[in-house]
C-alpha cells in the first residue's frame, strides 16, 4: 500500500457559514473525499457525533459560535475529541494561526488557497489519521480473538453508563465463561485451547451485531458483552442465541462433565444508569449471575431479576 492509498477515501466534514466557500471546497476535494458540510457550529457538532467524520475543514469566523468554540466544544467530547480539524480561514495572522493551533487543530491554511495544497493537506491529515487509529485499534484489541480487550471494555462501559444515563435507556451486560476449560487445555493442548477462544468469540459476536454492542475478553476464558440501550428481555434472547450459537459450533470437549461439545454459562443484567449506582453495579450483577449459572449445572445463563429461574440450554 503506497502513501497516496492511504489517504484515499476519507470523509471530510466542512464548516462554513458561507456557502460560496463550502462550494469551493467540495470542488476541491470530491473526486478524492467523500464531502459534509454544516453552515454554523451547533449544526457542525451534531454532524460530526453522528457522522464521524476523519477531518473537519473549520471556518474560524462565523456568527454565533466560532470556530474557536467549536474546535474547543469537539475536543470536549469523548466520541469526537479525535477527529483532526484543520482551519480554512481568510484569517492570516501569526496570532489567529497559533490561536487555532492552541485551541487544537493540526493545521490553518489562509484563504485565498491553492487547490492542490488543500489537496495535499489533506491527504496528509488522513494518512496521519488513519495511522493513529491503526495504533489506537491495536491497542484496544485482544490479540488472540480479535474482539475487545478489557481496557476498552472499560472505556467504552464507563462512555455508555453516561450515554444511557442521559437518555433514561438501560445498559445491559451478560458475563460469559467457557465450561471446564482448563479440561478442555489438558485434553487438546493449549494450541487448541487458543483456536477454540477464537471460535467461541467469533460465534459470540455474531450473536451482538448491533454498532454500539461491543464483546470483550475479559480474562482467560471469560468474555462479556456490553449491550447498550437494552433491557433485560433484549439481552436474556442475546444469551439464548449464545447459547445455541456455541451448541451450534459443535467444538468436541470430552472431558467436560457438562456437555459433549463445548458450552457456556452466562450471567445476564440489565440497570438503568442513575445518580446512585456507579457502572460496576451491572458487571458486580452479571458476575454474581454467571457464578448462579456456574452453581446451577453450566451450559445456561442466569438472569439478575428477581423470581427468574435458571435457564436450561433445550439441547
Ligand atoms: N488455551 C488458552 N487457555 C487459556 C487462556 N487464558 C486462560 N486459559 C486457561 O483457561 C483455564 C481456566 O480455568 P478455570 O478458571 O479453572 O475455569 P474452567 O476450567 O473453565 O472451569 P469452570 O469455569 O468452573 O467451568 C485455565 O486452565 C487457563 O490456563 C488462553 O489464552 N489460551
Amino acid at each position: 500500500m503506497s502513501w497516496t492509498d492511504l489517504a484515499v477515501n476519507g470523509r471530510i466534514l466542512i464548516v462554513d457559514d458561507a456557502m460560496e466557500n463550502v462550494q469551493v471546497l467540495y470542488q476541491a476535494l470530491r473526486d478524492e473525499q467523500e464531502v459534509l458540510f454544516a453552515l454554523d457550529g451547533p449544526t457542525a457538532i451534531e454532524i460530526a457525533r453522528q457522522q464521524l467524520p476523519d477531518l473537519i475543514l473549520l471556518d474560524a469566523v462565523m456568527p454565533g459560535m466560532d470556530g474557536y468554540a467549536v474546535c474547543a466544544a469537539l475536543r470536549a467530547t469523548p466520541e469526537v475529541q479525535d477527529i483532526p480539524i484543520m482551519f480554512v480561514t481568510a484569517l492570516s495572522q501569526p496570532e489567529d494561526e497559533t490561536r487555532a493551533l492552541e485551541a487544537g487543530a493540526v493545521d490553518f491554511i489562509s484563504k485565498p488557497f491553492n487547490v492542490a495544497v488543500v489537496r495535499a493537506r489533506v491527504r496528509t491529515q488522513l494518512t496521519v489519521k488513519r495511522q493513529a487509529d491503526a495504533m489506537r485499534e491495536l491497542t484496544l484489541t485482544d490479540a488472540l480473538t480479535g474482539v475487545a480487550n478489557r481496557r476498552h471494555f472499560n472505556d467504552t462501559l464507563e462512555l455508555e453508563w453516561r450515554r444511557c444515563a442521559r437518555s433514561g435507556m438501560p445498559l445491559a451486560a451478560i458475563m460469559i465463561d467457557i465450561d471446564h476449560f482448563k479440561h478442555y487445555n489438558d485434553a487438546y493442548g493449549h494450541q487448541a485451547g487458543d483456536l477454540c477462544l477464537q471460535k467461541v468469540a467469533a460465534a459470540m459476536k455474531q450473536c451482538a451485531s448491533r454498532p454500539q454492542d461491543l464483546l470483550a475478553r475479559y480474562g482467560g476464558e471469560e468474555f462479556i458483552l456490553l449491550l447498550p440501550q437494552e433491557g433485560v428481555a433484549g439481552a436474556t434472547a442475546v444469551a439464548r442465541r449464545i447459547l445455541d450459537e456455541v451448541d451450534a459450533l459443535a467444538l468436541p470437549h470430552a472431558a467436560s462433565p457438562t456437555s459433549s461439545v463445548v458450552s457456556v454459562s452466562m450471567g445476564v443484567a440489565a440497570i438503568e444508569p442513575g445518580e446512585s449506582a456507579g457502572a460496576d453495579l451491572l458487571i458486580r450483577s452479571a458476575d454474581e449471575q454467571l457464578y448462579r449459572a456456574k452453581q446451577h449445572g453450566r451450559n445456561r445463563y442466569c438472569v439478575a431479576s428477581a423470581g427468574d429461574a435458571p435457564a436450561r440450554h433445550s439441547a
